[in-house]
C-alpha cells in the first residue's frame, strides 16, 4: 500500500521541489521501506517463536519485567503464607472488642503491668473501664488518708493506639496491638485490642484471661455492675456502683429476710426446678409508696447475692415487643433484671379488659404516697411501643432467659393487669408502705450509731449539753450554714439544703458527737415517738435527718416543728389538687 502511494506523492512533490530532489527522496524512501516493512514467514517451532519475540527489544524488556515481577510476587506470597503458618503454629492471637466485658478485664490488667512504666510510646488514661470510679492518683502523688480521695486508683498507663507493643507474660513473648474502627450507625470509633502470645496451646491464653478476670473481679468486689440496653439492643455496661449494705435499708421486720432467703433459695435450686419441669425464673413485684426503699433494696440485694443488675427501660425510645423479647433472651443466666415503674411504660392501662387513661402516667403519687393517689390519674406521655402481650411473652415466652431474677417496681399496683402479676411472672408481691415508728427508730439509729461497733463501749458517753465538736471558728461558720439551711428543709427536698450539707459534710464524722449505743437508742425512741405512723416516707425522714447529720439532739428536738410544717404543706397541696 505504501508503494502504491509513492507515484502520487512524487507527482505532487515534483511541482514544488523539482524532479532531481524528488528522485533522491524517492530512492531514500524506497530504501527505508524495504528496511522496515518485513513480512516474515510464521515460525514453525517454539524456539523460533521465542527468537522472533526476543527480536523486538521493547517486548523483550516487558516480558522480562513481567517474569521478574511474577517471581517476586510469588516469593512474597510464599513468605506471607509461611509467616502466617509460623504465627498460627507458634502464636495464639486473641481480639477483644470495646464494650465487651473481656476488653475491660484486659485493659485493667494491662494498666497494672509494670512494663508500661518504662514504655516510650504509651497512652495515659483516667478511664475506669467499668470499675467504680474514684479519684485518680498520678505517680508520685501521695494518697491523703484523711481526704476525700480515699479509695483512689492509679493513673492507667496503656499501650497507645495504632502501635504494637511487646512484653513478656510468664516467660512467653506477647505483643499487644490496639486499633480503632468506626462501627455502628453513627460510625462511632471503637477500640479493638489484639493480643498475640507465643504459645502453641490455649492454656497460656486461658490463664491470662483468668488472671485478668480475677483481678477485675477483685477490684469490683465492693461494687455491682449496672447494664442498660443501647440503641442497637445490646447490653452495655454503663456503671459500677458501690454495694449498699443490707443493714442500711430499714424495712418492717421480716421483709428483708423474706427477700434474701427466697432469692438465695431460688439461685440454689436449679436442679429442683428442672426436675419438676418448672421454668427456672423468679419474679418479685415491689409496690407501694414512693421513697419507701423499693429501688434501694434491689440494689442492696444485688450486692448481697453478687449479681449484676440489667435495667430494662420499657419507655426507652425504640423499645418495642421484638426489642424487649430479644433483650430478655440475651440476659445472662444469673442476674437481676430490673423494670422500674412497670406501669409507666404504657400509654394505656395495663388492664387488658378495661383500659383506663388514669391508670398510666408518671410514677409519682399523692403526698400520702398511697397507690391510688389523685396524681395517678394524670395521662402518660410515653413513646414506648411495648404492648402488654409483648411484655407477657417476653417474661415467660419460649425465648425468656432461665435463671434470672426479675424485679419490677410500681407505685400503682391496682392498675396492673392480673396476667402480669400472676405467679410464674411475679411470684412474690411485697408492699412497701410509708414509714412505721419502728422504721423511723431504726433509721435514726442508722444515722447516729457509732460506725466502729467494736469500739463503741470505749466511746465517751452522753455529752448532752451541746451537739459538740464546734469549737473552732470554721466550725462555727459551718453551724451557721447548717442552721440557716434548716428553714428550707422539707422531706425529700434536695438543693440548696443538700448542697450546703454536702459542703459541710466533708468531715462530719469528726464533728459529730460521739454517742454511746444506749444514748442513740434512747434518742431514737424519742424521735420515733414523734413521727406519726405511716405518714412520712423513709426518703422524707432520711432527707430530714440529713440536715442534722452531726446534731442528733437537735434532730429530735426539731422534729415536731418539722412535722407540723410538712402537714401544712400537704394540706396546701391537697387543697390545690382538689380545686
Ligand atoms: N426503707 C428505707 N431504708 C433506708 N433508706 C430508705 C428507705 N426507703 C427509702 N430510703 C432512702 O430514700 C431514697 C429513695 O429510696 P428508693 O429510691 O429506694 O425509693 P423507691 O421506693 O424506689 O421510690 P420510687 O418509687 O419513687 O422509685 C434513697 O436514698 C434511700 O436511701
Amino acid at each position: 500500500m505504501a508503494s502504491s502511494l509513492l507515484p502520487t506523492i512524487q507527482q505532487a512533490l515534483c511541482g514544488t521541489l523539482g524532479p532531481a530532489t524528488v528522485h533522491n527522496m524517492t530512492a531514500l524512501a524506497n530504501e527505508t521501506l524495504s528496511a522496515t516493512i518485513i513480512q516474515p514467514a510464521l515460525p514453525g517451532d517454539f524456539s523460533s517463536l521465542l527468537t522472533l519475540l526476543f527480536s523486538f527489544s521493547a517486548l523483550r524488556d516487558w516480558l522480562k519485567l513481567i517474569v521478574i515481577g511474577g517471581v517476586f510476587e510469588s516469593c512474597r506470597r510464599l513468605a506471607t503464607t509461611a509467616y502466617r503458618r509460623f504465627i498460627d503454629s507458634f502464636f495464639i492471637t486473641a481480639t477483644f472488642d470495646q464494650g465487651d466485658d473481656s476488653y475491660d478485664w484486659m485493659m485493667i490488667w494491662l494498666s497494672k503491668q509494670p512494663s508500661w512504666a518504662e514504655a516510650r510510646d504509651l497512652q495515659i488514661s483516667t478511664k475506669s473501664f467499668g470499675l467504680n470510679s474514684s479519684a485518680v492518683l498520678v505517680p508520685g502523688e501521695e494518697e491523703d488518708a484523711s481526704s476525700l480521695i480515699r479509695g483512689t486508683r492509679k493513673l492507667a498507663f496503656l499501650p497507645s493506639i495504632s502501635t504494637t507493643q511487646s512484653m513478656w507474660y510468664k516467660r512467653r513473648w506477647m505483643t499487644i496491638t490496639r486499633s480503632q474502627e468506626s462501627t455502628g450507625y453513627y460510625n462511632r470509633p471503637e477500640d479493638k485490642l489484639s493480643i498475640r502470645i507465643m504459645t502453641r496451646h490455649h492454656v497460656r491464653l486461658n490463664s491470662l484471661l483468668l488472671e485478668a478476670k480475677t483481678e477485675y473481679m477483685a477490684a469490683q468486689e465492693h461494687s455491682i455492675s449496672i447494664y442498660v440496653s443501647d440503641s442497637t439492643n445490646d447490653w452495655r455496661h454503663v456503671a459500677s456502683r458501690p454495694k449498699r449494705p443490707l443493714r442500711s435499708i430499714v424495712l418492717d421486720p421480716g421483709i428483708k429476710d423474706l427477700l434474701i432467703d427466697d432469692a438465695r433459695d431460688f439461685l440454689a435450686s436449679k436442679t429442683w426446678y428442672s426436675a419438676r419441669g418448672i421454668p427456672f425464673r423468679r419474679g418479685y413485684l415491689l409496690y407501694g409508696a414512693p421513697g419507701s426503699g423499693k429501688t434501694s433494696i434491689i440494689h442492696s440485694l444485688a450486692g448481697e447475692l453478687g449479681l449484676d443488675v440489667y435495667i430494662i427501660s420499657l419507655s426507652r425510645a425504640g423499645m418495642d415487643d421484638t426489642a424487649l423479647s430479644s433483650l430478655i433472651s440475651d440476659l445472662p443466666e444469673k442476674c437481676i433484671a430490673l423494670m422500674e415503674d412497670i406501669d409507666a411504660a404504657f400509654t394505656q392501662s395495663l388492664n387488658r379488659d378495661a383500659p383506663t387513661p388514669h391508670s398510666s402516667g408518671s410514677s409519682s403519687s399523692s403526698p400520702d404516697g398511697s397507690p391510688d393517689s389523685p396524681r395517678a390519674h394524670e395521662p402518660a406521655r410515653t413513646s414506648s411501643r411495648v404492648s402488654l402481650s409483648g411484655l407477657l411473652n417476653a417474661l415467660d415466652g419460649v425465648g425468656a432467659q432461665e435463671g434470672r431474677i426479675l424485679f419490677a417496681t410500681t407505685n400503682k399496683y391496682t392498675s396492673l393487669d392480673p396476667a402480669l402479676c400472676r405467679p410464674g411472672r411475679m411470684d412474690i408481691h411485697l408492699e412497701f408502705r410509708l414509714a412505721s415508728k419502728y422504721q423511723a427508730r431504726e433509721l435514726y439509729r442508722c444515722f447516729y450509731l457509732p460506725e466502729d461497733e467494736d469500739n463503741e463501749d470505749e466511746k465517751e458517753d452522753d455529752k448532752e449539753s451541746v451537739d459538740s465538736g464546734y469549737s473552732s471558728a470554721d466550725n462555727a461558720k459551718l453551724i451557721d450554714l447548717e442552721t440557716s439551711s434548716e428553714a428550707s428543709v422539707s422531706s425529700g427536698s434536695s438543693s440548696p439544703v443538700s448542697e450546703k450539707v454536702a459542703v459541710v459534710g466533708r468531715s462530719h464524722r469528726d464533728r459529730a458527737p460521739k454517742l454511746s449505743r444506749s444514748k442513740v437508742s434512747q434518742l431514737a425512741e424519742e424521735f420515733a415517738d414523734a413521727i406519726p405512723e405511716r405518714q412520712f416516707s423513709m426518703a422524707g425522714l432520711q432527707g430530714y435527718l440529713m440536715a442534722y447529720k452531726t446534731r442528733p439532739f437537735e434532730a429530735v428536738r426539731a422534729v415536731t416543728t418539722w412535722i407540723e410544717k410538712e402537714g401544712r404543706q400537704r394540706s396546701t397541696i391537697v387543697a390545690a389538687l382538689e380545686t
